[in-house]
């Protein structure tokens, strides 16, 4: 399979993270027929190798889907390098890895080390259907000659129970290059349209290219950096915050306002006061959404704040940018952080204060 060009070929796809966003790019790619996905599965392995997936969703028809299993299903990341040996040292080499794992920048462990034995140096280009800014860097770090490739979901897929799939918003995913000194943007763009084609080719959803990746980044932080955060904080869904108004009008606005002004001045990229208010009222009202950080941490889990908060943060502080509402959120954020860190045994926090800043009393 390996050697034929990918163009007279089904390509060879591996996506890890099959959750709800995972799950729903693996049926896409099957569905348009030119890819064959390997998807890598944790806690729903058993349910899936059982049963296979059920999928009600949205995009694929008015009836449920029942049963559905992609190519092959995986409870580990395949080692390539190990797994050639083994049969003979025949390799099937991944054209594409698509990672739709949460971007947990300050939990182990990394992306990049996560998908290491996966990656064909050269060969593999590495897709990131992931939230937030400055994900590519420490992916083309760690692999300086494979093309990295940006994925923008906006997609409400929820999985609940193990090997169950509710598909409720469209799937509409932006696909661009995340340009890489090391290789040619030619390479990095020809990458970056032949998953957009496998993906597209699947048309009851939506996939487009988009060569400015960062406009495409930084359009998605409107929402993620405003609604998902003080959705989180708040412990409410979109709707609720809607109706309130002053949750809008004194937290979601200004932390869009304060995105807009970093982006303008990091990137150039211009993001209207008219694409903020579209973006205020995009969810349906009457689907209550709940937004992927307050469902993480309504589980208990860790939330993507370095990348959605963090980052952007840092970028303003460089550029100058005045940013005081969404500091407070980050901040606020970061202490929610840290107490999921200390309930799954991640940080200690010392009985007796010792060795800390804040532990004695002033003057102590
Ligand atoms: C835009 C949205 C709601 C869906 O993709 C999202 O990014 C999220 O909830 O994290």
């Amino acid at each position: 399979m390996g050697s034929l060009p990918v163009q007279d070929r089904k390509a060879n796809v591996l996506v890890i993270g099959s959750g709800g966003v995972g799950t729903m790019a693996a049926y896409a790619l099957e569905k348009g027929g030119k890819a064959e996905v390997t998807a890598v599965l944790r806690s729903n392995f058993e349910a899936v190798e059982e049963s296979g997936f059920d999928i009600k969703s949205i995009d694929h028809g008015p009836d449920p889907i029942l049963g559905w299993r992609p190519t092959y299903i995986r409870n580990t990341i395949p080692n390539v390098e190990k797994e050639a040996r083994c049969s003979g040292g025949v390799s099937q080499p991944y054209d594409f890895i698509v990672v739709t794992t949460k971007n947990l920048a300050d939990i182990p462990p990394s992306v990049a080390s996560l998908i290491a034995p996966a990656v064909t140096p050269g060969r593999t280009s590495i897709a990131l259907l992931q939230n937030g800014l400055n994900i590519e860097q420490p992916i083309i770090k760690a692999f300086p000659h494979s093309p990295v490739i940006s994925g923008v979901p906006y997609i409400g897929a929820i999985e609940n129970p193990p090997g169950t799939i509710t598909h409720v918003n469209h799937d509409k995913l932006v696909i661009s290059p995340f340009y890489n000194e090391n290789i040619s943007r030619e390479r990095s763009e020809n990458a970056a349209k032949e998953l957009q084609q496998a993906y597209g080719l699947c048309t009851s959803v939506t996939c487009v290219y988009e060569s400015r990746v960062e406009e495409a980044r930084w359009r998605k932080l409107l929402y993620n950096a405003s609604y998902n955060t003080t959705a989180a904080i708040l412990g409410m869904d979109t709707s609720r915050m809607r109706a309130s108004e002053f949750i809008i009008d004194d937290l979601v606005r200004p932390a869009m306002k304060e995105i807009q002004a970093t982006a303008h001045a990091v990137s150039g990229v211009n993001l209207s006061d008219d694409m903020i208010e579209a973006i205020i009222r995009a969810d349906n009202y009457k689907a209550f959404f709940r937004p992927s950080m307050l469902q993480d941490m309504v589980k208990g889990k860790f939330i993507e704040l370095e990348n959605i908060l963090g980052e952007p943060l840092r970028e303003a502080e460089r550029a100058g940018v005045y940013t005081p509402t969404l500091k407070v959120i980050y901040s606020l954020l970061k202490g929610l952080q840290f107490k999921t860190k200390e309930s799954k045994g991640l940080v200690k926090v010392p009985a007796s204060g010792e060795g800390l800043k804040y532990g004695k009393k002033w003057g102590e």
